[in-house]
């Protein structure tokens, strides 16, 4: 058997790669499908009207050009649609279809190298990736802010915060169950291959699934926050945070969870949540397993500390370090991965 060494990508290559992902069709169907997060960004776009009316807006990453469209439905005057993926082409039509080629200009190219005619009102973009920092898009729309948006700007969303909550993972549980029934269905007893299947489960570091809100064990606490008006490079290069629960009741904790929210400014701000208590969007949640599960009570608390940075290796990519004690347990450091 040979065993195949994952090649490593230079920046360029990992940047190509991530520039095709947005060049099909497919993510931006699963995107633009997701209603909690388009219908979020187009009441956000429209209640900011007074802001948008008659100014000039930059769309960073504007993939097929719906969030220009909605700016231009809020009353734009001229909206730069910056588009690195040969998804732009698509933008074309779309603008066409639309008749709005006198006011939205697709532009090809990365934010960070396109040249704008002048400087722009309102920012707005969709750069969220899962746990928020996955794609590390957030980066470029604060070098766009910086470079093009004049001094009394807008940036839409605004304001981001990250969250984090202890939970129990039935799906865990029903894969750790299965090789014991095995048995029961084929007559062929497979039950030494749990410990096994324990470490497996265990050791995907990070997943993104679905939680259900009855699956979170604790209050869930709001462990960074972002004003993307100001925020800097070097803020969001190591978001750090700290948190402490107390568990509701006895159950087997499993893995963190981390999810995000976005909000939009105005008299009546609008909120795009990603938390498991509210409707599911294609961000889901973020899923961080523990080596092991651990058993909580009634109370039980759990400490600790997190920091989530780019991955060395590509900078896209998601490193998530904690330190955390559960109960009496011995405090625990893990690095959590993703995209690795
Ligand atoms: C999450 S998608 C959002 C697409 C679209 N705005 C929407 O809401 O449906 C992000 C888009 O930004 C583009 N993008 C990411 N980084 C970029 C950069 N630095 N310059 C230009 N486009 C970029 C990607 O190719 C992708 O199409």
């Amino acid at each position: 058997m040979s065993v195949n060494k994952r090649r490593k990508y230079d920046r360029g290559e990992q940047e190509s790669l991530y520039f095709d992902c947005y060049s099909d069709v497919s993510i931006h169907e699963e995107m633009i499908s997701d209603k909690v997060r388009t219908n979020a960004y187009k009441l956000g776009i429209l209640r900011n009207y007074a802001a948008i009316r008659g100014k000039v807006v930059l769309d960073v990453g504007a993939g097929t050009g719906i969030l220009s469209i909605f700016c231009v439905q809020a009353g734009a005057s001229k909206v730069y649609a910056v588009e690195a993926s040969s998804i732009c082409l698509q933008a074309v039509e779309v603008v066409k279809q639309n008749k709005m080629e006198d006011k939205i200009i697709v532009i090809k190219g990365t934010v960070e190298t396109v040249e704008l005619p002048e400087k722009v009102d309102v920012i707005v973009s969709e750069w969220m990736g899962y746990a928020l920092m996955y794609e590390s898009m957030l980066s470029s729309v604060i070098f766009a802010r910086n470079k093009w948006l004049k001094e009394e700007g807008i940036i839409l969303p605004s304001y981001a915060e990250l969250f984090i909550a202890p939970i129990i993972d039935p799906t865990t549980e029903w894969r750790l169950d299965f090789w014991g029934k095995v048995k029961e269905r084929y007559g062929v007893d497979m039950s030494c291959m749990e410990p096994f299947a324990r470490k497996c489960i265990m050791n995907q570091e990070i997943a993104v699934n679905c939680v259900s809100g009855e699956d979170v064990l604790a209050h869930p606490v709001r462990f960074a926050e972002l004003d993307l008006q100001v925020a800097t490079k070097e803020e969001i290069g190591a978001i750090r945070g700290s948190f402490s629960f107390r568990c509701f009741g006895s159950d087997s904790m499993h893995a963190f969870s981390v999810w995000f929210t976005v909000a939009f400014p105005g008299e009546k701000p609008v909120l795009l949540s990603t938390s498991p208590f509210k409707e599911e969007t294609h961000w889901k949640q973020a899923i961080l397993y523990l080596s092991e599960a651990v058993q909580v009570i009634q109370d039980t608390e759990i400490t600790g500390d997190i920091r989530m940075c780019p991955s060395e290796d590509n900078p896209r990519h998601l490193k998530i370090h904690m330190k955390y004690k559960v109960g009496e347990h011995e405090s625990q450091e893990k690095t959590f991965r993703m995209g690795e």
